[in-house]
Protein backbone atom coordinates (compact mmCIF):
# COMPACT_ATOMS: atom_id res chain seq x y z
CA UNK A 1 0.00 0.00 0.00
CA UNK A 2 1.36 3.35 -1.11
CA UNK A 3 2.34 5.64 1.98
CA UNK A 4 0.88 8.53 -0.22
CA UNK A 5 -2.44 9.53 1.83
CA UNK A 6 -2.41 13.43 2.36
CA UNK A 7 -4.57 13.48 5.36
CA UNK A 8 -5.74 10.25 7.86
CA UNK A 9 -9.28 10.03 9.50
CA UNK A 10 -10.30 7.73 12.90
CA UNK A 11 -13.87 7.74 13.66
CA UNK A 12 -16.06 6.58 10.87
CA UNK A 13 -19.31 7.43 12.99
CA UNK A 14 -22.22 10.00 11.41
CA UNK A 15 -19.53 12.97 11.69
CA UNK A 16 -16.26 11.03 10.52
CA UNK A 17 -18.14 9.13 7.52
CA UNK A 18 -19.72 12.39 6.06
CA UNK A 19 -16.44 14.44 6.76
CA UNK A 20 -14.22 11.77 4.85
CA UNK A 21 -16.47 11.56 2.42
CA UNK A 22 -16.23 15.14 1.78
CA UNK A 23 -12.34 15.08 2.08
CA UNK A 24 -12.18 12.73 -0.97
CA UNK A 25 -14.42 14.55 -2.80
CA UNK A 26 -12.37 18.04 -2.70
CA UNK A 27 -9.84 15.59 -3.94
CA UNK A 28 -7.10 14.89 -1.02
CA UNK A 29 -6.54 11.36 -0.74
CA UNK A 30 -7.50 10.20 2.71
CA UNK A 31 -7.43 7.28 4.58
CA UNK A 32 -9.73 5.93 7.67
CA UNK A 33 -9.92 3.27 10.36
CA UNK A 34 -12.03 2.71 12.39
CA UNK A 35 -12.31 0.40 15.59
CA UNK A 36 -15.12 -1.59 14.35
CA UNK A 37 -13.78 -3.03 11.15
CA UNK A 38 -17.29 -3.64 9.49
CA UNK A 39 -17.60 -0.12 9.43
CA UNK A 40 -14.64 0.45 7.37
CA UNK A 41 -15.51 -2.22 4.72
CA UNK A 42 -19.11 -1.32 4.44
CA UNK A 43 -17.78 2.61 4.27
CA UNK A 44 -15.51 1.42 1.36
CA UNK A 45 -17.73 -0.69 0.18
CA UNK A 46 -20.55 2.21 -0.47
CA UNK A 47 -17.83 5.33 -0.90
CA UNK A 48 -18.57 4.91 -4.98
CA UNK A 49 -16.97 7.41 -6.94
CA UNK A 50 -14.89 8.41 -4.37
CA UNK A 51 -13.37 5.11 -3.38
CA UNK A 52 -10.08 5.85 -5.35
CA UNK A 53 -9.04 8.75 -2.75
CA UNK A 54 -9.96 6.32 0.21
CA UNK A 55 -7.58 3.92 1.88
CA UNK A 56 -9.68 1.97 4.02
CA UNK A 57 -7.29 0.24 6.66
CA UNK A 58 -8.31 -2.50 9.26
CA UNK A 59 -4.81 -2.06 11.85
CA UNK A 60 -3.63 1.32 13.26
CA UNK A 61 -0.31 -0.03 11.65
CA UNK A 62 -1.61 0.08 8.37
CA UNK A 63 -3.22 3.03 8.88
CA UNK A 64 -0.38 5.28 9.84
CA UNK A 65 1.92 3.37 6.98
CA UNK A 66 -0.80 4.92 4.33
CA UNK A 67 -0.18 8.11 4.86
CA UNK A 68 2.46 10.78 3.46
CA UNK A 69 4.81 12.30 6.29
CA UNK A 70 4.66 14.28 7.86
CA UNK A 71 1.39 12.50 8.42
CA UNK A 72 -2.20 14.76 9.92
CA UNK A 73 -4.51 12.50 11.30
CA UNK A 74 -8.03 14.14 12.46
CA UNK A 75 -10.15 12.18 15.01
CA UNK A 76 -13.82 12.13 14.82
CA UNK A 77 -14.77 10.58 18.34
CA UNK A 78 -16.57 10.84 21.09
CA UNK A 79 -15.01 13.23 23.18
CA UNK A 80 -13.28 12.43 26.41
CA UNK A 81 -11.41 9.56 27.30
CA UNK A 82 -11.86 7.78 23.71
CA UNK A 83 -9.81 11.13 22.52
CA UNK A 84 -7.26 10.65 25.27
CA UNK A 85 -6.86 6.47 24.42
CA UNK A 86 -7.00 7.22 20.91
CA UNK A 87 -3.90 9.69 20.90
CA UNK A 88 -2.03 7.14 23.10
CA UNK A 89 -2.78 4.04 21.14
CA UNK A 90 -1.49 6.19 17.65
CA UNK A 91 1.76 8.16 19.40
CA UNK A 92 4.16 5.25 19.75
CA UNK A 93 3.16 4.98 15.96
CA UNK A 94 3.83 8.59 14.60
CA UNK A 95 6.88 10.47 14.37
CA UNK A 96 7.61 13.40 16.29
CA UNK A 97 6.14 15.77 13.76
CA UNK A 98 3.23 14.09 13.09
CA UNK A 99 0.09 16.10 13.25
CA UNK A 100 -3.17 15.27 15.61
CA UNK A 101 -6.30 16.68 15.18
CA UNK A 102 -9.37 16.31 17.58
CA UNK A 103 -12.25 17.67 15.56
CA UNK A 104 -14.75 16.31 17.99
CA UNK A 105 -16.68 18.01 20.68
CA UNK A 106 -13.88 18.05 23.01
CA UNK A 107 -13.79 20.10 26.30
CA UNK A 108 -11.79 23.19 25.66
CA UNK A 109 -9.97 22.49 29.11
CA UNK A 110 -8.99 19.27 27.86
CA UNK A 111 -7.52 20.34 24.23
CA UNK A 112 -5.42 23.10 26.73
CA UNK A 113 -4.05 20.21 28.92
CA UNK A 114 -3.22 17.83 25.57
CA UNK A 115 -1.67 20.55 23.73
CA UNK A 116 0.12 21.39 27.36
CA UNK A 117 1.64 17.86 28.19
CA UNK A 118 2.81 17.23 24.47
CA UNK A 119 5.51 18.47 22.41
CA UNK A 120 3.98 17.18 19.51
CA UNK A 121 2.00 19.40 17.24
CA UNK A 122 -1.72 19.39 17.77
CA UNK A 123 -5.01 20.95 16.44
CA UNK A 124 -8.61 21.19 18.18
CA UNK A 125 -10.84 21.93 15.62
CA UNK A 126 -14.50 22.96 16.14
CA UNK A 127 -16.99 21.44 13.17
CA UNK A 128 -20.17 22.33 13.31
CA UNK A 129 -22.71 21.46 10.50
CA UNK A 130 -23.95 17.71 11.62
CA UNK A 131 -23.76 15.42 9.37
CA UNK A 132 -25.06 17.78 6.07
CA UNK A 133 -22.38 20.03 6.91
CA UNK A 134 -19.81 17.47 7.62
CA UNK A 135 -20.28 16.11 4.26
CA UNK A 136 -20.84 19.41 2.03
CA UNK A 137 -19.16 22.10 3.75
CA UNK A 138 -19.76 22.83 7.79
CA UNK A 139 -18.33 25.91 9.81
CA UNK A 140 -15.01 24.95 11.15
CA UNK A 141 -13.12 26.64 14.25
CA UNK A 142 -9.68 25.87 14.44
CA UNK A 143 -7.21 25.83 17.46
CA UNK A 144 -3.71 25.78 17.58
CA UNK A 145 -0.46 26.87 16.42
CA UNK A 146 -0.36 29.21 13.30
CA UNK A 147 2.39 26.92 12.09
CA UNK A 148 0.65 23.93 12.66
CA UNK A 149 -2.96 25.10 11.28
CA UNK A 150 -1.43 25.84 7.95
CA UNK A 151 -0.26 22.48 7.54
CA UNK A 152 -3.73 21.40 6.82
CA UNK A 153 -5.48 25.42 6.12
CA UNK A 154 -6.16 24.10 2.63
CA UNK A 155 -8.03 20.82 3.26
CA UNK A 156 -9.55 22.88 5.67
CA UNK A 157 -10.71 25.68 3.54
CA UNK A 158 -11.44 23.54 0.70
CA UNK A 159 -14.43 21.16 2.93
CA UNK A 160 -15.48 23.76 4.52
CA UNK A 161 -19.34 25.94 4.10
CA UNK A 162 -18.56 28.98 1.56
CA UNK A 163 -20.41 32.44 2.09
CA UNK A 164 -20.50 34.25 -1.36
CA UNK A 165 -17.41 32.25 -1.96
CA UNK A 166 -15.32 32.62 1.10
CA UNK A 167 -14.69 29.83 3.28
CA UNK A 168 -16.42 29.32 6.42
CA UNK A 169 -13.20 27.98 8.43
CA UNK A 170 -10.09 30.48 10.37
CA UNK A 171 -8.03 29.67 13.07
CA UNK A 172 -9.35 31.31 16.27
CA UNK A 173 -6.47 31.45 18.10
CA UNK A 174 -3.89 28.93 20.21
CA UNK A 175 -4.52 25.51 22.55
CA UNK A 176 -8.34 25.34 22.95
CA UNK A 177 -9.83 28.53 21.39
CA UNK A 178 -11.44 26.30 18.50
CA UNK A 179 -13.01 24.42 20.69
CA UNK A 180 -13.91 26.86 22.81
CA UNK A 181 -15.31 28.80 20.46
CA UNK A 182 -17.50 25.69 18.97
CA UNK A 183 -18.46 25.59 22.64
CA UNK A 184 -20.42 28.50 22.78
CA UNK A 185 -21.36 28.28 19.32
CA UNK A 186 -23.06 24.96 21.10
CA UNK A 187 -23.98 27.29 23.91
CA UNK A 188 -26.06 29.83 21.44
CA UNK A 189 -27.54 26.67 19.56
CA UNK A 190 -29.42 25.60 23.01
CA UNK A 191 -30.85 29.26 23.33
CA UNK A 192 -31.63 29.88 19.76
CA UNK A 193 -33.79 26.43 19.84
CA UNK A 194 -34.88 26.94 23.74
CA UNK A 195 -36.52 30.16 22.42
CA UNK A 196 -37.96 28.42 19.25
CA UNK A 197 -39.56 25.91 21.48
CA UNK A 198 -40.85 28.48 23.72
CA UNK A 199 -42.66 30.13 20.71
CA UNK A 200 -43.46 26.98 19.45
CA UNK A 201 -45.67 26.53 22.60
CA UNK A 202 -47.70 29.59 22.47
CA UNK A 203 -48.58 28.73 18.91
CA UNK A 204 -49.61 24.76 19.96
CA UNK A 205 -50.99 25.53 23.54
CA UNK A 206 -51.80 29.95 23.66
CA UNK A 207 -53.41 29.79 19.60
CA UNK A 208 -54.49 26.40 19.26
CA UNK A 209 -52.87 25.91 15.80
CA UNK A 210 -52.00 22.69 14.18
CA UNK A 211 -48.69 21.38 13.46
CA UNK A 212 -49.39 22.04 9.83
CA UNK A 213 -50.29 25.43 10.55
CA UNK A 214 -47.32 26.06 13.03
CA UNK A 215 -44.94 24.64 10.31
CA UNK A 216 -46.36 27.60 7.87
CA UNK A 217 -45.86 29.84 10.62
CA UNK A 218 -41.87 29.27 10.26
CA UNK A 219 -41.48 28.75 7.04
CA UNK A 220 -43.04 32.69 6.55
CA UNK A 221 -40.66 33.71 9.65
CA UNK A 222 -37.47 32.14 7.28
CA UNK A 223 -38.57 34.70 4.63
CA UNK A 224 -38.23 37.81 6.81
CA UNK A 225 -35.21 38.94 9.67
CA UNK A 226 -34.90 35.14 11.37
CA UNK A 227 -34.23 33.06 8.48
CA UNK A 228 -31.63 30.63 9.96
CA UNK A 229 -30.76 27.05 9.88
CA UNK A 230 -32.98 26.51 12.77
CA UNK A 231 -36.33 28.12 11.87
CA UNK A 232 -36.48 26.43 8.55
CA UNK A 233 -36.11 23.23 10.16
CA UNK A 234 -38.16 23.92 12.50
CA UNK A 235 -40.52 24.39 10.10
CA UNK A 236 -39.87 21.14 8.26
CA UNK A 237 -39.94 19.08 12.04
CA UNK A 238 -43.57 21.17 12.43
CA UNK A 239 -44.86 19.30 8.95
CA UNK A 240 -43.17 16.13 9.31
CA UNK A 241 -45.60 12.78 9.62
CA UNK A 242 -44.71 9.79 11.93
CA UNK A 243 -43.65 7.27 9.18
CA UNK A 244 -45.86 4.63 11.05
CA UNK A 245 -48.60 6.19 12.40
CA UNK A 246 -49.18 9.02 10.07
CA UNK A 247 -49.60 11.23 12.75
CA UNK A 248 -47.88 14.65 13.46
CA UNK A 249 -44.36 13.76 14.07
CA UNK A 250 -44.20 16.34 16.73
CA UNK A 251 -47.57 14.50 18.25
CA UNK A 252 -45.41 11.33 18.87
CA UNK A 253 -41.70 12.57 20.34
CA UNK A 254 -41.73 13.06 24.05
CA UNK A 255 -40.61 16.34 25.82
CA UNK A 256 -37.49 15.46 27.20
CA UNK A 257 -34.53 16.79 25.51
CA UNK A 258 -31.37 15.66 25.57
CA UNK A 259 -27.78 16.72 25.91
CA UNK A 260 -23.79 15.82 25.05
CA UNK A 261 -22.54 18.70 27.15
CA UNK A 262 -21.45 21.51 25.22
CA UNK A 263 -24.11 23.64 26.49
CA UNK A 264 -23.71 22.45 30.15
CA UNK A 265 -20.13 23.52 29.46
CA UNK A 266 -21.03 26.90 28.04
CA UNK A 267 -23.19 27.67 31.31
CA UNK A 268 -20.14 26.44 33.72
CA UNK A 269 -17.37 28.22 32.03
CA UNK A 270 -20.02 31.75 32.01
CA UNK A 271 -19.42 31.66 35.85
CA UNK A 272 -16.33 31.03 35.61
CA UNK A 273 -15.53 33.83 33.36
CA UNK A 274 -17.99 36.29 35.32
CA UNK A 275 -19.53 36.62 32.08
CA UNK A 276 -23.60 36.59 32.10
CA UNK A 277 -24.75 34.70 29.59
CA UNK A 278 -28.70 34.14 31.18
CA UNK A 279 -30.68 32.84 27.77
CA UNK A 280 -28.03 30.14 27.11
CA UNK A 281 -27.88 29.34 30.48
CA UNK A 282 -32.04 28.87 31.31
CA UNK A 283 -31.75 26.95 27.94
CA UNK A 284 -29.53 24.22 29.66
CA UNK A 285 -31.86 24.18 32.51
CA UNK A 286 -34.91 23.95 30.58
CA UNK A 287 -33.36 20.65 29.18
CA UNK A 288 -32.82 19.81 32.28
CA UNK A 289 -36.07 20.23 33.80
CA UNK A 290 -37.37 18.94 30.76
CA UNK A 291 -35.84 15.78 31.21
CA UNK A 292 -37.60 15.42 34.56
CA UNK A 293 -40.97 14.12 33.03
CA UNK A 294 -42.29 11.82 36.11
CA UNK A 295 -41.77 14.98 38.46
CA UNK A 296 -43.69 17.21 35.64
CA UNK A 297 -46.28 14.84 35.92
CA UNK A 298 -46.86 15.12 39.79
CA UNK A 299 -46.70 18.33 39.41
CA UNK A 300 -49.39 18.54 36.86
CA UNK A 301 -51.33 16.37 38.97
CA UNK A 302 -51.73 18.94 42.03
CA UNK A 303 -51.17 22.17 40.48
CA UNK A 304 -53.19 21.56 36.85
CA UNK A 305 -51.25 21.87 33.71
CA UNK A 306 -49.71 25.54 33.52
CA UNK A 307 -50.41 26.72 30.04
CA UNK A 308 -53.58 28.37 29.19
CA UNK A 309 -55.68 29.16 25.58
CA UNK A 310 -54.02 32.72 24.92
CA UNK A 311 -54.16 34.33 21.58
CA UNK A 312 -54.03 38.02 22.04
CA UNK A 313 -50.68 38.17 20.71
CA UNK A 314 -50.27 38.37 16.95
CA UNK A 315 -47.91 36.73 14.75
CA UNK A 316 -46.30 39.55 14.64
CA UNK A 317 -45.50 40.06 18.13
CA UNK A 318 -44.34 36.65 18.75
CA UNK A 319 -41.86 37.24 15.48
CA UNK A 320 -40.49 40.30 16.96
CA UNK A 321 -40.24 38.42 20.13
CA UNK A 322 -37.54 35.80 18.22
CA UNK A 323 -35.85 38.45 16.81
CA UNK A 324 -35.51 40.41 20.20
CA UNK A 325 -34.22 36.92 21.78
CA UNK A 326 -32.18 35.85 19.29
CA UNK A 327 -30.11 39.17 19.13
CA UNK A 328 -29.67 38.93 22.71
CA UNK A 329 -28.45 35.43 22.96
CA UNK A 330 -25.67 35.84 20.62
CA UNK A 331 -24.66 38.87 22.20
CA UNK A 332 -24.05 37.01 25.29
CA UNK A 333 -22.34 34.53 23.30
CA UNK A 334 -19.90 36.86 21.56
CA UNK A 335 -19.24 38.42 25.24
CA UNK A 336 -18.20 35.73 26.68
CA UNK A 337 -16.05 34.82 23.70
CA UNK A 338 -13.89 38.25 23.93
CA UNK A 339 -14.16 37.38 27.59
CA UNK A 340 -11.64 34.34 26.78
CA UNK A 341 -8.90 37.55 26.05
CA UNK A 342 -8.28 38.76 29.72
CA UNK A 343 -8.81 34.94 31.08
CA UNK A 344 -6.84 32.72 28.51
CA UNK A 345 -4.73 35.65 27.15
CA UNK A 346 -6.45 35.26 23.43
CA UNK A 347 -7.08 37.31 20.96
CA UNK A 348 -10.51 35.76 19.20
CA UNK A 349 -11.56 37.74 16.53
CA UNK A 350 -14.89 38.28 16.84
CA UNK A 351 -15.78 39.38 13.41
CA UNK A 352 -13.81 36.66 12.13
CA UNK A 353 -16.07 34.17 14.59
CA UNK A 354 -19.21 35.57 12.99
CA UNK A 355 -18.06 35.66 9.34
CA UNK A 356 -17.70 31.58 9.66
CA UNK A 357 -21.07 30.76 11.52
CA UNK A 358 -22.30 32.68 8.70
CA UNK A 359 -22.75 29.43 6.20
CA UNK A 360 -22.55 25.61 7.06
CA UNK A 361 -22.79 25.69 11.02
CA UNK A 362 -26.04 25.02 13.06
CA UNK A 363 -26.95 28.31 13.75
CA UNK A 364 -26.20 30.07 10.93
CA UNK A 365 -28.51 33.08 10.19
CA UNK A 366 -29.13 35.74 7.35
CA UNK A 367 -28.63 37.70 10.87
CA UNK A 368 -25.11 36.47 10.83
CA UNK A 369 -23.62 38.93 8.53
CA UNK A 370 -24.49 42.14 9.95
CA UNK A 371 -23.50 41.22 12.93
CA UNK A 372 -20.10 40.27 11.67
CA UNK A 373 -20.39 44.07 9.98
CA UNK A 374 -21.21 45.65 13.50
CA UNK A 375 -18.69 43.46 15.27
CA UNK A 376 -16.13 44.99 13.10
CA UNK A 377 -17.36 48.70 13.12
CA UNK A 378 -17.85 48.63 17.13
CA UNK A 379 -15.11 46.42 18.15
CA UNK A 380 -15.26 45.19 22.02
CA UNK A 381 -19.29 46.74 22.56
CA UNK A 382 -21.64 44.54 23.39
CA UNK A 383 -23.83 43.15 19.93
CA UNK A 384 -26.77 45.07 21.61
CA UNK A 385 -25.49 48.33 21.70
CA UNK A 386 -23.65 48.64 17.94
CA UNK A 387 -26.26 50.88 16.10
CA UNK A 388 -27.85 48.50 13.55
CA UNK A 389 -28.57 45.67 16.39
CA UNK A 390 -29.64 48.58 18.94
CA UNK A 391 -32.54 49.76 16.36
CA UNK A 392 -33.43 46.00 16.16
CA UNK A 393 -33.54 46.03 19.90
CA UNK A 394 -35.78 49.13 20.26
CA UNK A 395 -38.07 48.35 17.45
CA UNK A 396 -38.53 44.36 18.76
CA UNK A 397 -37.85 44.30 22.60
CA UNK A 398 -41.77 45.84 23.25
CA UNK A 399 -42.82 42.60 21.67
CA UNK A 400 -40.29 40.60 23.52
CA UNK A 401 -41.74 42.32 26.82
CA UNK A 402 -45.44 41.21 26.11
CA UNK A 403 -44.97 37.74 25.02
CA UNK A 404 -42.80 37.41 28.18
CA UNK A 405 -45.74 38.94 30.17
CA UNK A 406 -48.69 37.03 28.07
CA UNK A 407 -46.85 33.85 29.05
CA UNK A 408 -46.35 34.58 32.28
CA UNK A 409 -49.80 35.46 33.00
CA UNK A 410 -51.14 31.95 31.46
CA UNK A 411 -48.96 30.23 32.48
CA UNK A 412 -46.53 29.62 29.44
CA UNK A 413 -42.54 28.99 30.72
CA UNK A 414 -40.49 31.35 28.53
CA UNK A 415 -37.19 30.57 30.33
CA UNK A 416 -34.81 31.86 27.72
CA UNK A 417 -36.65 34.51 26.15
CA UNK A 418 -37.70 35.78 30.20
CA UNK A 419 -33.82 35.37 30.37
CA UNK A 420 -32.97 37.27 27.84
CA UNK A 421 -35.16 40.25 28.26
CA UNK A 422 -34.08 40.35 32.00
CA UNK A 423 -30.44 40.49 30.81
CA UNK A 424 -31.24 43.55 28.23
CA UNK A 425 -33.13 45.35 30.82
CA UNK A 426 -30.42 45.23 33.67
CA UNK A 427 -27.60 46.22 30.79
CA UNK A 428 -29.58 49.44 30.19
CA UNK A 429 -30.35 50.50 33.07
CA UNK A 430 -27.43 52.76 34.94
CA UNK A 431 -28.75 52.26 38.74
CA UNK A 432 -30.08 48.95 39.69
CA UNK A 433 -30.79 47.54 42.43
CA UNK A 434 -26.98 46.11 43.56
CA UNK A 435 -26.88 48.90 46.63
CA UNK A 436 -29.23 46.57 48.48
CA UNK A 437 -27.21 43.76 47.80
CA UNK A 438 -24.05 45.39 49.09
CA UNK A 439 -25.97 46.94 52.06
CA UNK A 440 -26.97 43.73 53.30
CA UNK A 441 -23.46 41.83 53.02
CA UNK A 442 -22.20 45.01 55.01
CA UNK A 443 -24.62 44.48 57.45
CA UNK A 444 -23.96 40.78 58.02
CA UNK A 445 -20.29 40.92 57.17
CA UNK A 446 -18.99 44.23 57.23
CA UNK A 447 -17.98 43.34 53.78
CA UNK A 448 -17.88 47.28 52.79
CA UNK A 449 -19.42 48.88 49.40
CA UNK A 450 -18.42 51.66 47.48
CA UNK A 451 -19.70 54.78 48.62
CA UNK A 452 -21.58 56.84 45.20
CA UNK A 453 -19.16 59.46 46.20
CA UNK A 454 -16.28 57.23 45.57
CA UNK A 455 -14.71 56.42 48.65
CA UNK A 456 -14.06 52.53 49.00
CA UNK A 457 -14.15 50.27 51.78
CA UNK A 458 -17.08 52.10 53.28
CA UNK A 459 -19.66 50.60 56.24
CA UNK A 460 -22.83 51.22 57.38
CA UNK A 461 -24.19 52.52 60.96
CA UNK A 462 -23.85 49.10 62.18
CA UNK A 463 -19.97 49.28 62.05
CA UNK A 464 -19.52 51.37 65.01
CA UNK A 465 -21.92 48.96 67.04
N1 LIG B 1 -23.44 14.29 15.31
C1 LIG B 1 -23.30 15.59 15.19
O1 LIG B 1 -24.21 16.31 14.72
C2 LIG B 1 -22.04 16.26 15.60
C3 LIG B 1 -21.09 15.61 16.37
N2 LIG B 1 -19.93 16.24 16.69
C4 LIG B 1 -18.89 15.57 17.47
O2 LIG B 1 -18.17 14.70 16.61
C5 LIG B 1 -17.68 13.58 17.36
C6 LIG B 1 -18.20 12.31 16.72
O3 LIG B 1 -19.60 12.35 16.74
P1 LIG B 1 -20.53 11.39 15.86
O4 LIG B 1 -19.91 11.12 14.56
O5 LIG B 1 -21.89 11.97 15.92
O6 LIG B 1 -20.49 10.06 16.75
P2 LIG B 1 -20.91 8.57 16.36
O7 LIG B 1 -21.42 7.96 17.60
O8 LIG B 1 -21.79 8.54 15.16
O9 LIG B 1 -19.54 7.89 15.96
C7 LIG B 1 -18.52 7.72 16.89
C8 LIG B 1 -17.30 7.11 16.20
O10 LIG B 1 -16.27 7.04 17.14
C9 LIG B 1 -15.85 5.68 17.29
N3 LIG B 1 -15.57 5.44 18.67
C10 LIG B 1 -16.44 5.48 19.71
N4 LIG B 1 -15.79 5.24 20.85
C11 LIG B 1 -14.49 5.04 20.53
C12 LIG B 1 -13.34 4.73 21.29
N5 LIG B 1 -13.40 4.60 22.61
N6 LIG B 1 -12.18 4.58 20.62
C13 LIG B 1 -12.11 4.70 19.29
N7 LIG B 1 -13.18 4.98 18.52
C14 LIG B 1 -14.35 5.15 19.14
C15 LIG B 1 -17.00 4.83 16.80
O11 LIG B 1 -16.50 3.60 16.33
P3 LIG B 1 -17.35 2.24 16.34
O12 LIG B 1 -17.93 2.11 14.98
O13 LIG B 1 -16.35 1.20 16.65
O14 LIG B 1 -18.41 2.38 17.40
C16 LIG B 1 -17.53 5.71 15.67
O15 LIG B 1 -16.79 5.56 14.50
C17 LIG B 1 -18.18 13.79 18.79
O16 LIG B 1 -17.21 14.45 19.53
C18 LIG B 1 -19.39 14.68 18.59
O17 LIG B 1 -19.72 15.44 19.74
C19 LIG B 1 -19.65 17.52 16.26
C20 LIG B 1 -20.54 18.20 15.50
C21 LIG B 1 -21.83 17.65 15.14
O1 LIG C 1 -22.22 20.07 17.89
C1 LIG C 1 -23.30 19.80 17.42
C2 LIG C 1 -24.01 20.76 16.54
O2 LIG C 1 -23.36 21.97 16.48
C3 LIG C 1 -23.94 18.50 17.76
O3 LIG C 1 -25.05 18.21 16.99
C4 LIG C 1 -24.21 18.37 19.20
O4 LIG C 1 -24.31 17.00 19.52
C5 LIG C 1 -25.47 19.03 19.64
O5 LIG C 1 -25.47 19.13 21.03
P1 LIG C 1 -26.50 18.32 21.95
O6 LIG C 1 -26.41 16.86 21.55
O7 LIG C 1 -26.03 18.60 23.34
O8 LIG C 1 -27.87 18.88 21.65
Amino acid sequence: MPADARIGLIGLGTMGTALALNIAEKGFDIAVFNRTTQVTRDFAAGAGDLAPRITPTETLEEFVAALAKPRAIILMVPAGDPVDDQIEALRPLLDDDDLIIDAGNANFHDTNRRVAASDHPYLGVGVSGGEEGARHGPSIMGGGAPEVWARVEDIMLAISAKYKGEPCAALMGPAGAGHFVKMVHNGIEYADMQMIAEIYGILRDGHGLSEDEIGKVFEDWNTGPLESYLIEISGKVARARDVATGKPLLSVIVDAAGQKGTGRWTAIEALHLLTPIPAISAAVDARNISSRLQERASGQDIFGAAPQRFDDLDLKTLEGALIAGKILAYAQGFVMIAATGDVYGWDIDLPQVARIWREGCIIRSTMLDDMAAALADHAGDNLMRTPYFADLMKTHHGALRHVVAGAALNGHATPALSSGLAYFDMMRTARGTANMIQGQRDFFGLHGFVHVNGATDQHGPWAQD
